[in-house]
């Protein structure tokens, strides 16, 4: 996919600012910034659930902004998305809310399991297997844990069987360890059915342990573009200091600099003591 010299304004606001990018299929990528940066915006051009103001965007051989209607929802089908508040209807079973990632393939409204066809049920209740949650099938959604509905979240939109894989800060509102669990399940799925997996994160530790690549944003820019291999976290948080203007932008750069800096020193003292 290829964004090409993308503006998105919001009114006034500029959330995107000329930014042009390539992404190959098969790539796992972390867009990174702070709030407010434009991560999200980006995101959802992706998918067309936002058109760019100018520029183009071409996914999967499209050209997203020139599609309306069916040619859109058919894209659309092909990009599964996974949001940081998992978005479940939390009534239904955790089946069903799989199940609804095939409504697009589907004609009419469903209403219960029986209403979906038996080989669906059996491609949903598979990948509730396959991220760990077969013995939770017919509990209610709403019954789960943060990571489990997340979980839950990664087999819906691995039910609509895409090519790529958007995920909008999917563990900002999860405890470390399910956080952990939820990143490693989507670089696995993601690895082992070859899909261009595209997250947004702020966190700059987790981007680096878990990302190929690395697309820093900041105020609608692309200011780093980098394998993550070899890269430190410092390096990361000088090119943001570089280009920090402002003085809360300095105070948070700052934060995550002394962070970096006291673990490179926890480390030199653990290799001494050695
Ligand atoms: N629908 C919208 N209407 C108006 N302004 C918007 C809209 N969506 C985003 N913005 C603005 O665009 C800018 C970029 O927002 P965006 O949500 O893409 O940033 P972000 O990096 O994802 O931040 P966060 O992590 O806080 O979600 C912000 O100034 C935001 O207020």
């Amino acid at each position: 996919m290829t964004l090409t010299d993308v503006k998105k304004n919001f009114g006034k606001t500029r959330a995107l600012q000329g930014v042009s990018l390539t992404i190959e299929q098969g790539e796992i990528v972390v867009l990174l910034g702070l709030s407010g940066s434009g991560k999200s915006t980006l995101l959802r051009h992706f998918d067309g659930l936002e058109t760019p103001t100018s520029g183009s965007v071409e996914v999967l051989g499209e050209d997203v902004s020139a599609l309306r209607g069916k040619p859109l929802r058919q894209l659309r089908s092909r990009v599964g998305f996974i949001f940081q508040q998992f978005e479940l209807v939390g009534s239904l079973s955790v089946l069903e809310n799989v199940l609804t990632g095939a409504l697009a393939r589907l004609t009419g409204p469903r209403l219960g399991l029986p209403t979906y066809p038996a080989a669906l049920r059996s491609t949903a209740f598979d990948l509730l297997e396959e991220v760990g949650l077969g013995a939770q099938a017919f509990q209610r959604a709403d019954t789960l844990s943060g990571g489990q509905q997340q979980r839950v979240a990664i087999a819906r939109a691995l039910m609509q069987d895409p090519e790529i894989l958007l995920a909008d800060e999917p563990v900002a509102s999860l405890d470390p360890e399910s956080s952990e669990q939820v990143m490693n399940l989507i670089r696995e799925i993601g690895m082992k059915r070859n899909l261009t997996v595209i997250c947004s994160l702020h966190q700059v530790e987790l981007a680096l342990s878990w990302a190929d690549r690395i697309v820093g944003l900041r105020h609608g820019q692309v200011v780093l573009d980098t394998p993550s291999a070899g890269l430190s976290k410092q390096q990361v948080m000088e090119v943001y200091g570089r280009v920090a203007t402002s003085t809360s932008e300095m105070q948070a750069v700052a934060v995550e600099l002394a962070d970096a800096v006291a673990e490179l020193h926890a480390m030199a003292e653990l290799d001494s003591d050695r």
